[in-house]
């Protein structure tokens, strides 16, 4: 039997694992994390995190060909394939800080298998790392380890996106797996991709150099990101023509080399990966002596943050230029629907900008509990990428947040509504309730267009959503970022 272990139970590494055991019954995974309140959750009927069809795959196959552990020794010592799935951060301090990838965790994990192994491995990269780290990585593995081991590295990044991850892994768009050229290279890409081949059509598993596959999956998050960031600059352009920025995005990706999915104009994008892999990139790009080609993908961010920092503009100019004491409904706080998980979620940032003209904030989420919006509205910019353990305890909560349990409470008495995650319940609330409870005029600002503008208008709303034709009132009222 093939013995899989796991360095790492988080996001990628937990659904990524589930799924492995669950297609390949003769193979025994096990998955093993530092963190100890991680492991007993995964142990337990409340998983650590939010996937829609992950806890089924969890309850067939825990016990059975699944187990979490924090033995990571033990496991990693026993295993024929480990793969190595921990947190690659950006650096906060020292050479690269704002930018490179921290291998801290990385690094600490290579140490520890070249020190526990007593048997030939695979080692696999499935943590996003900078390109070239799998030479660093053999290095420390066969500098440290007992003589006579053979370690063969490969590097096999993670596609998934949260919120789809299961369909994600059950029906991938392709398998990368980047090996040596050599005869030991070659071989260990076969057996990761025997594994995969258990369901994954061949023609999808693709096997390239390390250095293609590393840099394909920054290549293609900074792809997908630039995607948003234009749809994102063209959505102000549309706010100042009249033009309609979803008329624009259906009509752009009508054409068949652009494609329409990933052409939503929206608040900014969040999550754990892009803006990270894409200061990563342009680190290592300037490291390499390309500065345009790093301004170039630096562009990408700033965008980003445009087009937070304009949302909130618009949001305090419309209402008279000040939002002070004002009472705002923040309806959804994850970084996108069907997930958890708010790292680097636009949210944040415009609950700050919020805060900062002294708003008064009413939270609603229906994953996301108060502790964790506390924690994250009180965080630096990207400390949340560390062990949970490790992570700056959260000093005390912001004093003009409430978290609340519904949209209504929420939105009771508020002077505006601003929706930053596209929940699909927040398509079907009684908005003629939530008006009758709010103060006049009463304000939606729409940032992810999942409401019916001209509805709302009738009701008596003013709204604002992203790209859209302005309401006269916000016309004359202008924001300036
Ligand atoms: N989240 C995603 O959707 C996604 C998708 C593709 C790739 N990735 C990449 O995968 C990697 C992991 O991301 P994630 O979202 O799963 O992170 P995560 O924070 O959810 O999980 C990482 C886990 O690694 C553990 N860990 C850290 N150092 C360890 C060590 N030395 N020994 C044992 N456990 C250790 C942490 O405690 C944590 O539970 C990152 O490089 C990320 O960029 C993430
Ligand atoms: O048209 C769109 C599509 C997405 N988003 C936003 O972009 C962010 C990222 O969304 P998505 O890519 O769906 O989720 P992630 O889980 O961050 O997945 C991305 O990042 C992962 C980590 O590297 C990769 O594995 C995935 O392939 C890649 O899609 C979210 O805030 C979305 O709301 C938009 O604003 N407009």
């Amino acid at each position: 039997m093939v013995k899989i272990c796991c360095i790492g139970a988080g996001y990628v590494g937990g659904p990524t694992m589930a799924v492995i055991a669950l297609k390949c019954a003769s193979v025994e995974v096990a998955v093993v994390d530092i963190s100890v309140p991680r492991i007993t959750a995964w142990n337990s009927d409340h998983l650590p995190i939010y996937e829609p069809g992950l806890w089924d795959i969890v309850k067939e196959c825990r016990g059975r060909n699944l187990f979490f552990s924090t033995d990571v020794e033990k496991h990693v010592c026993e295993a024929d394939i480990v793969f190595v799935s921990v947190n690659t951060p950006t650096k906060t301090r020292g050479l690269g800080a704002g930018k490179a990838a921290d291998l801290t965790y990385w690094e600490s994990a290579a140490r520890m298998i070249a020190d526990v192994s007593k048997s030939d491995k695979i080692v696999v990269e499935k943590s996003t790392v900078p390109v070239k780290t799998a030479e660093a990585i053999e290095r420390i593995l066969t500098h440290n380890s007992n003589n006579g081991i053979n370690f063969q590295i490969l590097s096999n990044p993670e596609f998934l996106a949260e919120g789809t991850a299961i369909e994600d892994l059950f029906m991938p768009d392709r398998v990368l797996i980047g090996g040596r050229e050599t005869p030991g290279g070659q071989k260990a890409i076969q057996a990761l991709k025997d594994v995969y081949a258990q369901w994954v059509p061949e023609d999808c598993i693709i096997a390239t150099n390390l250095w293609s596959a590393e840099l394909s999956k920054l290549a293609a998050n900074a792809f997908l990101a630039q995607r948003i960031s234009s749809v994102n600059a063209m959505s102000s352009l549309c706010e100042a023509t009249g033009a309609n920025v979803s008329e624009v995005s259906y009509a752009v990706g009508k054409d068949s080399r652009i494609r329409p999915k990933f052409l939503n104009a929206s608040v900014g994008f969040g999550g754990s990966c892009f803006q990270k892999d894409i200061l990563n990139l342009v680190y290592i790009c300037e490291c390499n002596g390309l500065p345009e080609v790093a301004e170039y993908w630096k562009q990408v961010i700033k965008i980003n943050d445009y087009q937070k920092i304009r949302f909130v503009s618009r949001v305090v100019a419309s209402m008279f230029n000040t939002v002070s004491g004002k009472k705002v409904a923040i309806l959804g706080f994850a970084f996108k629907k069907d997930t958890g998980d708010t790292r680097e979620t636009p949210a944040i940032d415009v609950c700050k900008g919020l805060l900062g003209d002294k708003a008064k904030l009413s939270i609603y989420d229906p994953q996301v509990n108060e502790d964790q919006i506390q924690r994250d509205l009180a965080m630096n910019k990207f400390d949340w990428d560390h062990p949970l353990h490790l992570q700056p305890m959260s000093p005390t909560g912001v004093k003009q947040v409430s978290v609340v349990c519904d949209a209504y409470t929420a939105t009771k008495d508020a002077h505006a509504v601003c929706i930053l995650t596209e929940w699909d319940e927040f398509k079907s609330l009684d908005y003629n309730k939530m008006y009758d409870n709010m103060q006049k005029p009463a304000f939606i600002f729409d940032g992810r267009n999942v409401v019916d503008a001209d509805k709302l208008r009738e009701i008596g709303f003013i709204v604002y959503a992203i790209g859209k034709p302005l309401d006269a009132w916000l016309k004359d009222m202008p924001a300036v970022v």
